[in-house]
């Protein structure tokens, strides 16, 4: 794991917008399309304003979240809306949406076609990550009834999730499918997640689900 520390957040938001372009065009220039893979939550606001007025080929990058929330796009739980709010505007807006919710009562009913849809977009060229207090990151939550599921070198690439401190049912990228990303980031703000980083190095995937990814990752953070 290598830790990026920034004097403060608008600077994290500046530095992490910069290093996802040049990952991003340069994913460019070895190949005719690149993915990209967001989370949603309240941190990336700041970076997806950055990156939207960055002068690069949108029209070749299709953007898929790390998880959603099964909720409709006009619920502001929708990590979905957040994206065409932030991210998918301005520059930005030529980029192809891959979509992780589409209406039905729960993922299960939708499932296979969403990653139907993914699937020809893999493998990820660049992930951006956030991370939860409780060491979660994209939907892998510690205790999710589909977490061991979900870790497993074999796993499929998108699995529905449910656990404790999700909310409402959620739909996630599995472990497999973000440690397959030829370049991978997170990013966290404030001391709590910055204690839990340390903590999850101590400890199993199962315990940490940040831990499946922390060995090939570069962590962001400001206080
Ligand atoms: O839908 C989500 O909640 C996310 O994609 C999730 O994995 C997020 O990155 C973390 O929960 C951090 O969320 P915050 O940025 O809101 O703390």
């Amino acid at each position: 794991m290598e830790l990026i520390e920034y004097p403060d957040r608008d600077l994290l938001s500046l530095g992490l917008a910069d290093r996802l372009t040049a990952d991003l065009a340069e994913a460019l220039r070895l190949n005719e399309r690149a993915s990209f893979s967001v989370p949603g939550g309240t941190t990336p606001g700041p970076v997806f304003d950055l990156l939207s007025e960055q002068a690069l080929d949108w029209d070749r990058v299709s953007v898929v979240l790390n998880d959603e929330r099964w909720v409709p796009e006009d619920s502001p739980r929708s990590n979905t809306g957040l994206l065409r709010k932030r991210l998918l505007v301005s520059k930005a807006s030529a980029a192809t949406l891959i979509p992780l919710y589409a209406p039905a009562a729960q993922p299960e009913d939708k499932i296979a076609e969403l990653a139907e849809g993914l699937v020809p977009h893999l493998p990820l060229s660049v992930v951006l990550l956030g991370m939860g207090a409780d060491m979660h990151t994209a939907s892998l939550f510690p205790g999710a009834d589909n977490l061991e599921a979900a870790l497993a070198e074999d796993a499929p690439p998108l699995m529905a999730m449910r656990a404790e401190g999700a909310g409402e049912p959620r739909i996630t990228l599995t472990a497999p499918v973000l440690k397959g990303a030829l370049s991978l980031h997170i990013l966290i703000t404030g001391a709590e997640k910055r204690a839990a980083l340390e903590r999850a190095q101590h400890l199993s995937a199962t315990q940490a689900p940040v831990r499946a990814v922390l060995g090939q990752a570069v962590v962001h953070w400001a206080e």
